[in-house]
């Protein structure tokens, strides 16, 4: 197994700048690919802005911030997506991500390792159609991925060994604490979190308590952030997609069914932070 030197990061939303800013803080020359010019865009300056918080905090000296920017390649051409390890973090959606890792194996080698971002879909049923499905792996961050500690890597049925002890040795070199996890929907972190979402939506679709009483109660008992401000700022179409996998991949079970509120704000266009809108109102 070649050790991982380069790094190519598809989709710049949410997760994938935070990604690829881990990548080039840590010394990896990476390439951050969308589709949307205005994605990459936001991306940049999100990135620029991580970096001079850590300058400010003198968690980084400015000489390094500028050495970290200089790694990074903005693309909206696919074909500058080649690196020994490529991370998807696009929609949530198999469809989508089963088309993006089958263009991504005719650009890169068979030895380059494709890791899927995903937070429910099972990395077997991911890698089935890719060519070599030896080298696909789940690579979990959680958001904020500058910040949050953890990393889930999950291997497939066809994922080999090698490949997870690869990508989890780069985890831990990106600063993060790494957990093996089965290739159960949800892994660990997302199916017990599920229910703070589903339960929360549900304590509001039955007029139990307004969304900001909810959020206020339970910051109150302790948990960091409410579950209406934590959607928003995952993502509330992201969070909705998430529960939506997961409720199919447990055949229906009832305990995991997305809410019609979660659906209207997505219809909407009420993403959360990202979009201005979400349960809150970020435009000012
Ligand atoms: N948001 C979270 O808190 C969070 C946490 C952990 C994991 N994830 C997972 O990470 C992945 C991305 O989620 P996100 O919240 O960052 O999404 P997002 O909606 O913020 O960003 C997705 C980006 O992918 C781009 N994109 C879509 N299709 C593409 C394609 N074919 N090629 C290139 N770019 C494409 C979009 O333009 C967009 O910029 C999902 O699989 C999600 O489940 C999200």
């Amino acid at each position: 197994m070649k050790d991982i030197q380069t790094l190519a990061v598809v989709g710049a939303g949410t997760m994938g700048q935070g990604i690829a800013q881990l990548g080039i803080q840590h010394g990896l020359p990476t390439v951050l690919f969308d589709l949307s010019p205005t994605a990459l865009e936001k991306a940049q300056t999100a990135i620029a802005a991580g970096l001079g918080k850590l300058v400010e905090k003198n968690k980084l000296t400015a000489e390094a911030r500028d050495a970290a920017l200089a790694r990074l390649t903005m693309a909206t051409d696919m074909g500058l997506a080649q690196a020994d390890l490529v991370i998807e973090a696009v929609v949530e959606r198999l469809d989508v991500k089963h088309q993006l890792f089958r263009e991504l194996a005719v650009l890169n080698g068979p030895d380059t390792i494709l890791a899927s971002n995903t937070s429910s879909l099972p990395i077997t049923q991911l890698a089935a159609p890719v060519p070599n499905p030896e080298r696909v792996v789940g690579l979990h961050f959680f958001n904020p991925a500058p910040l949050m500690p953890l990393v889930e890597v999950i291997s497939g049925v066809a994922t080999a060994p090698e490949v997870a002890d690869a990508v989890e040795a780069l985890a831990q070199r990106l600063g993060k604490t790494t957990v093996r996890a089965a290739d159960a929907p949800g892994f660990i972190v997302n199916r017990v979190a599920r229910h703070y979402y589903v339960e929360s939506l549900k304590v509001v679709e039955e007029n139990v308590a307004q969304f900001e009483v909810v959020d206020d109660l339970l910051e109150a008992s302790g948990f960091k952030m409410g579950p209406f401000r934590l959607m928003d700022l995952i993502g509330v179409d992201t969070n909705f997609s998430v529960t939506s996998a997961m409720y199919a991949s447990f055949h229906q079970d009832a305990k995991f069914r997305p809410s019609r509120i979660q659906q209207q704000k997505v219809d909407a266009g009420h993403h959360g932070r990202k979009a201005g809108r979400g349960f809150y109102d970020y435009s000012k």
